[in-house]
């Protein structure tokens, strides 16, 4: 084994031979700038500094702490989960992890691995560094001393120095922005009750827009509405409006109003938050609730018209008006609170009775869009049958479709009867005799409404004779007093 002073003698003449080789480099570089193009100079002086360290090479390193005090440091974040996309072959040390809420895993390179990113003809390096801190400490419980370990991380990226300007205002906010769409397309769509116990869980929603049976232009106009405001930041700031955005749906039951508030979600990627009003006590618990919600997310009251008690209704027993929560005035101080706090907002109502509505709520402006949701249609049953059998034709098409046309039977009914069996045949043959009877229970009640009709017209008519009877008795009297 080697003596201490061996190594120490050994290192110090290793030290030496450096320096004078660093001198001799500065040397060469100056003597050769002119000489050999830059190109080659770059990549002989950067092999020649990696055996030498960093110091002597050309390459600069941007340290990217994981926590910036005691905040995290976004860039850090953005990096990893860039840098878990462009993981090549050569790393050989991964690893992944899974929340239990997030539904695909998360990869990271492991410690001291690196990745080459080449971004406009630029090398850059990235590595993952992590260093273990003993901190000791006393313990007064047990009377012992005790160390702790901790994990210090951080990214580490190397390029040359002359790309500086570009790597920090071009490439870093470029990983950044890749970052939060990688983000945004794994994100998972959350639900959280408002007003009542907290609750908050992933939106499990299968619903999409393309499994919504609904009219296909409402559909697209929707969508392409959706697809505009989403676009539209630097049109809302210019003419200084709230990024919000409000639509009122409403149909019978079963027509798929919150299935089409999931789809929305699904498709933008917004979080819900579902407001309980009736759990509401104040303007104060309102706003409370309201500032808790975060941008990019649907606020939903759903069966407006059900709470529209709330108009005279008044709080906690004070006959203050601004304890009073009417739903007007609720919409005008949503809108206040979006307005000063808020993007990218979108606020749903939902009602069975349109014409129930407080007309405050109705006023062209208030909503953006209306939205009705029908029964089901001959192309909606279309696209419950090729979401719930997987086909796209069957004998049995033409008969259900010219059914569906006589009868209101809402999405819901009709994907209660496709669910029945996974066999077509079966499912629309089940579904044709739902559609029969409904139809029989139609045509039933409209010819005992004919009865009723004609019953009553027969009930009426001896008053009526009675009553014509009279008139003609006194213009017969009038005239024989003329
Ligand atoms: N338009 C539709 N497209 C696809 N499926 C639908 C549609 N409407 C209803 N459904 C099916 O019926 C179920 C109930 O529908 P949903 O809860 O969306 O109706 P709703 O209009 O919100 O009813 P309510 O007025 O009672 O709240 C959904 O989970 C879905 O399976
Ligand atoms: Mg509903």
């Amino acid at each position: 084994m080697p003596s201490t002073t061996s190594v120490l003698s050994t290192y110090t003449s290793f030290a030496a031979s450096a320096m004078l080789l660093r001198t001799v480099i500065s040397e060469v570089q100056t003597m050769t700038s002119q000489l050999i193009p830059q190109q080659l100079q770059e990549k002989f002086f950067s092999k020649l500094g990696g055996l030498l360290g960093n110091n002597f090479s050309s390459q600069i390193t941007i340290i990217i702490d994981e926590r910036n005090g005691f905040s995290i440091n976004e860039i850090y974040q953005a990096s990893e989960i860039y840098l878990s996309t462009i993981i090549t072959p050569s790393v050989k040390h991964l690893k992944v992890s899974k929340a239990p809420r997030e539904k695909n895993l998360s990869i990271t390179i492991g410690k001291g691995e690196k990745i080459i990113d080449v971004f406009e003809g630029i090398s850059l390096i990235w590595e993952f560094v992590s260093i273990e801190k003993q901190k000791s400490y006393y313990d007064y419980e047990s009377s012992l001393h005790s160390t702790e370990t901790s994990e210090q991380r951080s990214i580490h990226l190397s390029f040359h120095k002359k790309y500086r300007e570009i790597v920090l205002s071009t490439y870093l906010p470029c990983v950044v922005e890749r970052s939060k769409v990688i983000k945004e397309e794994n994100k998972v769509v959350k639900l959280h009750s408002l007003g009542n116990s907290y609750q908050d869980v992933n939106l499990d929603h299968p619903s999409t827009f393309d499994t919504l049976a609904m009219d296909p232009k409402l559909k697209k106009e929707l969508m392409d509405d959706l697809d505009r405001f989403l676009k539209r930041r630097v049109f809302y700031r210019r003419v200084g409006k709230a990024w919000k955005r409000g639509y009122l749906l409403y149909g019978p039951p079963g027509t798929g109003k919150s299935s089409l508030i999931a789809a929305m979600a699904n498709y933008l990627k917004f979080d819900i938050y579902d407001l309980e009003l009736s759990n509401l006590h104040s303007n104060t618990d309102l706003r409370g609730l309201i500032a808790s919600t975060s941008n990019r997310s649907i606020l939903v009251i759903e069966d407006i018209d059900c709470t529209i008690e709330l108009q005279d209704r008044q709080y906690g027993g004070y006959n203050q008006t601004d304890n009073q929560l009417t739903l007007s005035g609720l919409l005008n101080f949503i809108d206040g609170l979006w307005t000063s706090c808020g993007d990218e907002r979108i606020i749903v109502f939902t009602t069975n009775h349109k014409d129930r509505l407080d007309p405050a709520l109705l006023r062209p402006g208030r909503m953006d869009m209306h939205i009705h949701m029908s029964y089901c249609t001959p192309s909606g049953f279309k696209i419950l049958a090729s979401n719930y059998l997987r086909i796209e034709s069957h004998c049995l098409f033409t008969e259900i479709e010219g059914l569906i046309k006589e009868v209101e039977v809402t999405p819901a009914e009709v994907a209660e009867e496709l669910m029945k069996s996974e066999d077509p045949d079966i499912a629309l043959a089940g579904l044709v005799a739902f559609l029969q009877q409904k139809k029989q229970m139609k045509c039933s009640e409209e010819s005992k409404s004919e009865v009723e009709k004609v019953n009553e017209q027969s009930k009426q008519s001896p008053r009526k004779k009675k009553v014509k009877e009279s008139k003609r008795k006194k213009a017969r009297s009038g005239k024989s007093r003329q």
